[in-house]
């Protein structure tokens, strides 16, 4: 089969990658891994290689002397080539679905489902408004479909019922290009090909395993400063991350992280690590609370602890 040519993928909010579809063509379930070991140590590397090509891109910003910029876009080559032959996002989301099997730990939105009822939102007559970003089946909450109302999305759509859409691009309240007239178009402030509108903000935003999957630490603050944007004043925000960028890594912890959440406006309602995850649910009051930065800080300067942390 001809592959055909897929449209080019923001890795990390900022840079488009073209994903080879030849390559994704190869991709079949036995490519995953050979075990749940091999597939989350493949999944690692991706998220390594994904790192290196954030950390590239933005030295490419601040590179001005020709052979530098050179050695630049060859190494960003290298890395690009070997996302791709890994299977670039594609091959990523799917070892990421593997990963979601009830074997291995089931998808987080259980952890989530009974926090929500819990706050006796099921019981509500309207149905409960929820974007889910990062969706890789779009049946995630299909057991409470009676009272919750999925909007998912992903960079990468596995399947019909998943937007392909980036959360970053998302605006709330204006009239999409398509019921506009042409002469409203000439004074169209968004490239409206990348940005989906909703009329109204969320009541709920799930990051599950997103924030983390973005290289840049300024970026993976973009994407809780846009949650605060999307969400109803009293909406809830369901963050979970992989539990190492929490308690294995030298510049954040649950107390940085409170911090920031804090400060963007959000007040915590629940955390629960499991030795593999840190899932977090908080509640925006409306506005943020400070213009305060948080600039990556050293918290733990002992070793065999990782680099990741969030910019605001
Ligand atoms: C590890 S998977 C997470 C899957 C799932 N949410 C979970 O909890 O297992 C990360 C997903 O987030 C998606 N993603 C990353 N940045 C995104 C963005 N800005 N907008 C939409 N989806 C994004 C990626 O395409 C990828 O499919």
């Amino acid at each position: 089969m001809e592959p055909v040519a897929l449209p080019p993928i923001h890795i990390d909010g900022q840079q488009k990658v073209t994903i080879d579809t030849a390559a994704l063509s190869a991709v079949k379930l036995g490519k995953l891994g050979k075990s749940s070991v091999d597939t989350r140590r493949r999944i690692n590397h991706f998220h390594t290689l994904i790192k290196r090509y954030s950390k590239l891109e933005s030295h490419k910003q601040t590179t001005s002397a020709a052979d530098d910029l050179d050695a630049i876009n060859s190494q960003i080559a290298q890395v690009s080539r070997e996302m791709t032959e890994m299977g670039g996002l594609d091959w990523y989301q799917k070892a990421s679905l593997l990963g979601q099997c009830k074997q291995r730990g089931g998808d987080t939105s259980r952890w989530l489902v009974p926090q929500l009822q819990e706050l006796g939102l099921d019981k509500r007559e309207k149905k409960l408004r929820l974007l889910e970003v990062g969706a890789l089946s779009s049946r995630n909450y299909e057991k409470e479909r009676r009272w919750i109302d999925v909007v998912p999305i992903d960079l990468n759509s596995q399947e019909p019922g998943i937007y392909q859409q980036d959360f970053l691009d998302i605006k709330i309240g204006r009239v999409e290009k398509a019921e506009q007239t042409s002469a409203e178009d000439d004074d169209d402030e968004f490239d409206n090909d990348k940005v989906q509108l909703f009329e109204s903000p969320f009541e709920a935003i799930s990051l599950s395993l997103v924030v983390n999957f973005i290289g840049d630490p300024g970026r993976r603050g973009d994407m809780l400063r846009q949650a605060a944007r999307l969400l109803t004043p009293d909406g809830l925000l369901f963050l979970v991350l992989p539990r190492s960028c929490i308690a294995n890594s030298r510049y954040l912890d649950d107390e940085r992280l409170l911090a920031i959440m804090e400060c963007l406006g959000f007040v915590q309602l629940q955390s629960h690590h499991t030795a593999k995850l840190a899932h977090y649910l908080y509640r925006f009051t409306g506005s943020s609370a400070s213009n305060e930065s948080f600039k990556k800080k050293l918290l733990y300067s002992e070793g065999g602890r990782n680099n990741f942390s969030i910019v605001i």
